[in-house]
């Protein structure tokens, strides 16, 4: 090979090398779609005032956007410190049961009359019959959850009756990663950089 041609390859050579260097890589761990929108989920849970179980739920379109969030809690205006908490209470009015709107009922209700047709439902807690009508009536088609810690009780196994019945798809959420930290204080940190 002509000498001069030779330096023009290596020449050429380490412009690829440098140009190389210069093209940023995105970053490798951001959160994949499902982590996102279970994790969303699950921090609408932490809004829940209920003692025993916090639940979550995220309504997402085919577009990948949300459309909705919700979590478990008393009608508006109906106290969380006047309405109890309990559960088994035997008296029936003193049961929150009678009272709390679920988290899949409240992200519907959220979305503000916006159609839900073909729209996908990240939930904590598997749904129960009586939100899994409202879920089949609204035109989500698919669910996604991370418990179903109440799956042998008639009324979740009636949820399941009826989802199969009219082809809703119901999975359980494998997160990717264990855990996702939101430290307010890394953002305040990233100011002073
Ligand atoms: N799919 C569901 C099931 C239940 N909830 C709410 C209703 C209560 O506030 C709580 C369950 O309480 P527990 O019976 O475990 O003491 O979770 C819901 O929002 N969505
Ligand atoms: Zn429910």
């Amino acid at each position: 090979m002509p000498k001069e041609h030779k330096e023009k390859c290596e020449d050429a050579a380490d412009l690829t090398a440098s140009l190389a260097k210069l093209h940023i890589q995105k970053r490798q761990d951001y959160l994949h779609w499902d982590d996102y929108f279970m994790a969303t989920a699950l921090l609408s849970s932490r809004r829940s005032k209920d003692p025993s179980t916090q639940v979550g739920a995220c309504i997402v379109d085919k577009h990948k956007r949300i459309v909705a969030i919700g979590y478990n809690g008393f009608p508006r205006d109906c106290s969380d410190d006047v309405f109890s908490w309990s559960k088994d209470n035997s008296d029936p009015l003193e049961n929150k049961n009678m009272y709390v709107v679920h988290a899949e009922a409240n992200a519907i209700l959220n979305s503000n009359s916006r159609s839900l047709d073909g729209t996908r439902l990240y939930t904590t807690l598997f749904p129960c019959n009586e939100c899994t009508k409202l879920i089949i009536q609204s035109g989500i088609r698919e669910i996604y959850y991370i418990s179903d810690k109440y799956a042998e009780k008639p009324i979740y196994r009636a949820s399941k009756r009826m989802l199969d019945a009219v082809g809703i798809v119901y999975q359980r959420h494998v997160p990717t990663q264990k855990q996702i930290i939101i430290n307010f204080d890394d953002t305040l940190k990233e100011e002073s950089k």
